[in-house]
């Protein structure tokens, strides 16, 4: 089944993202959607992020065979019961959240007789709202898919297809393997640019108008990823608190080693660690997955 018609929920960088995403790649999907904020609407209808924007969540839901859900985390649940009446036979519900098994658990006791499959888009940038997306937001990205055992070959393939159409690749992961992994590879970076960044603009020595000033290299780049979005992220973390806590612990083990090494001037244990770490950054170059 080819999905012909999308209803969008929620239209900041993600949903605008996908609605900008359809109209540059397969302009025959009709796409509805529906923000809860009122200027968000007005920006969307504006921009022309999807072609109806709607007043209710239930209008962009009542006539689309694929209905994305592209709230904050902690919002699911609400964006899921706005719709739930009105969702057609046979539709398929999916998400974009940044965090899976919470998202899982709630869209499947919202909406338990619907066929859910939660997925997340591995595609962001720090800015948020209906201005910031742009329709080649998921060229060349993973989509990782977390479908539930008993949904059907056929609608993993209809939203796989839906995602490859986008531009993105596609994985399919449990959906608590997926946690684990993106505690590592994005909510502790996260974490990591919002304290580095906190601890700075904290430091009575030096000036905030110095931490400004001198911050041209290193410290640059964490201030692009502390941007983010506070409620997006404060979500991510209440969601996906025991990977996340499991994955603190080991930086924080692995933090104090280095700690140790330097107090101790044990520069060979600085200078392996480095030397992996630059390595690593060289394979992802390599692959082709910078940007
Ligand atoms: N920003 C990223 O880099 C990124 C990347 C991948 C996935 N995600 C995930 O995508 C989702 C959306 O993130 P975003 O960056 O697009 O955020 P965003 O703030 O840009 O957009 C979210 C929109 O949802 C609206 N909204 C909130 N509650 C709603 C509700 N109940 N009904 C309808 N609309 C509602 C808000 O008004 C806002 O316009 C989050 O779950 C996030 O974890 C974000
Ligand atoms: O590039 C960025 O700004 C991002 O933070 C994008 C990023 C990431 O950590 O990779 C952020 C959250 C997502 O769920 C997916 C992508």
């Amino acid at each position: 089944m080819a999905i012909q018609s999308v209803g969008i929920i929620g239209l900041g960088l993600l949903g605008g993202s996908i609605g900008l995403a359809i109209a540059k790649h397969c302009p025959d999907i009709r796409t509805m959607g529906y923000d809860a904020d009122p200027e968000a609407r007005n920006a969307a209808r504006d921009r022309g992020l999807v072609q109806t924007v709607c007043d209710t969540a239930a209008a962009a839901a009542e006539k689309a065979d694929l209905v994305i859900l592209c709230v904050p985390v902690g919002a699911m649940g609400f964006a899921a019961d706005a719709v739930r009446s009105a969702l057609p036979d046979g539709v398929i519900v999916s998400d974009v959240g940044s965090s899976k098994q919470s998202v899982a658990d709630t869209l499947r006791a919202a909406l338990p007789d619907i066929t859910v499959i939660p997925a997340h888009p591995v595609a962001g940038t720090e800015q948020s709202g209906p201005e910031a997306g742009f329709a080649e937001l998921f060229e060349g990205r993973w989509c990782i898919l977390t479908p539930p055992d008993d949904v059907s070959e056929t609608d993993i393939g209809a939203l796989s297809e839906f995602w490859r159409s986008l531009g993105s690749k596609i994985e399919i992961m449990d959906a608590q393997h997926h946690d684990l992994v993106l505690a590592v590879t994005s909510h502790i970076p996260h974490l990591i640019a919002y304290t580095i960044v906190g601890t700075a603009s904290d430091l009575e020595e030096v000036t905030r108008s110095e931490v400004i000033k001198y911050s041209a290299g290193g410290f640059r780049d964490f201030t692009r990823i502390a941007a983010s979005d506070p409620t997006m992220w404060r979500d991510v973390f209440l969601n996906n608190k025991d990977a996340v806590l499991e994955m603190l612990g080991r930086f924080t083990e692995d933090l104090t080693a280095l700690q140790r090494a330097i107090r101790r001037g044990d520069g060979d244990a600085l200078h392996e660690l480095f030397t992996r770490t630059r390595a690593i950054r060289r394979s992802i170059i390599e692959q082709g997955q910078d940007v």
